[in-house]
């Protein structure tokens, strides 16, 4: 079996779909996604191997799922720390990060630093929505992620790479290889130029809506909100 692929377009029309017609709301959507991503985390590395988990939140909902990772994080086991550094005042993210700090998950400003303190990261800055040049402030957190050892999960798409066409060319700030990545309802194009170990988190949309997108649904086991899919792109 091979998972089809669904474009930066598609994906967004997928979202406007579940959150009108399909019922959902944001928060929902945002939960499903960050326990997705906490579940690969822990599939990756438990918290006994790898306690320090360094999250980067972007401005958008790709940020969001990651600061909804981080508090599964904390809850199994984790000593999670958090960089958000464009803050939105969109009272959900607003929520989100209160229930960080009512759980005293740090926030740092010193992305580089926290870097070398840390045992994994997961990058949630940014999603299927990415698009250009990397603006500030991201260059130089892309570049600490390229010259750092420290293994990377990356939350839908490794934060630079082009959606459609994948790791954008050489040059300072411009790209970075993630050791995971965790495709969120279905691979992005992007999937094809990626060679670490991939996850598809996104259990709870319908066979209908799969066949609509033209996407497929992964064989989910137990009540596993992730699936791994073996090395070698989306092949199944
Ligand atoms: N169906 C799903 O599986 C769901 C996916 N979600 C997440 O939502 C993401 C998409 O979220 P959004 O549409 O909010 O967008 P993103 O989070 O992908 O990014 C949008 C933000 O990044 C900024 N941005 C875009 N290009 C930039 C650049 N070159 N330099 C600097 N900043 C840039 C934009 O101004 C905007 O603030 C998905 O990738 C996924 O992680 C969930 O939260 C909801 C459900
Ligand atoms: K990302």
């Amino acid at each position: 079996m091979s998972l089809r692929t669904l474009g930066a377009k598609a994906a967004a029309a997928l979202d406007e779909e579940l959150m009108s017609s399909g019922a959902f709301s944001i928060d929902q959507l945002m939960e499903l996604a960050g326990l997705s991503v906490s579940q690969a985390m822990y599939t990756l590395s438990p918290p006994s191997k790898s306690p320090r988990v360094l999250v980067a939140c972007g401005p958008g909902n790709n940020g969001g799922d990651g600061l909804v990772a981080a508090r599964h994080l904390h809850h199994f086991g984790y000593k999670p720390s958090v960089y958000f550094p464009k803050q939105s005042k969109n009272e959900l993210y607003a929520r989100l990060r209160k229930q960080l700090e009512q759980l005293k998950v740090p926030f740092t400003e010193d992305f580089a630093g926290e870097v070398g303190r840390s045992d994994f990261v997961i990058d949630a800055i940014f999603g299927f929505s990415f698009s250009g040049e990397v603006r500030e402030p991201f260059p130089a957190v892309i570049r600490a992620l390229a010259e750092s050892k420290v293994p990377v999960l990356a939350v839908d798409a490794p934060s630079s790479w082009n959606i459609e066409e994948g790791l954008p060319g050489d040059g300072p700030g411009k790209g970075y290889n993630p050791d995971a990545l965790i495709s969120l309802t279905a691979p992005k194009p992007l999937v094809k130029w990626f060679k670490g170990r991939h996850f598809v988190g996104g259990r709870f949309v319908s066979g209908e809506i799969a066949e609509k997108y033209g996407f497929d649904i992964p064989p989910y086991k137990g009540s596993d909100q992730v699936v791994e899919v073996p090395l070698g792109g989306e092949k199944l």
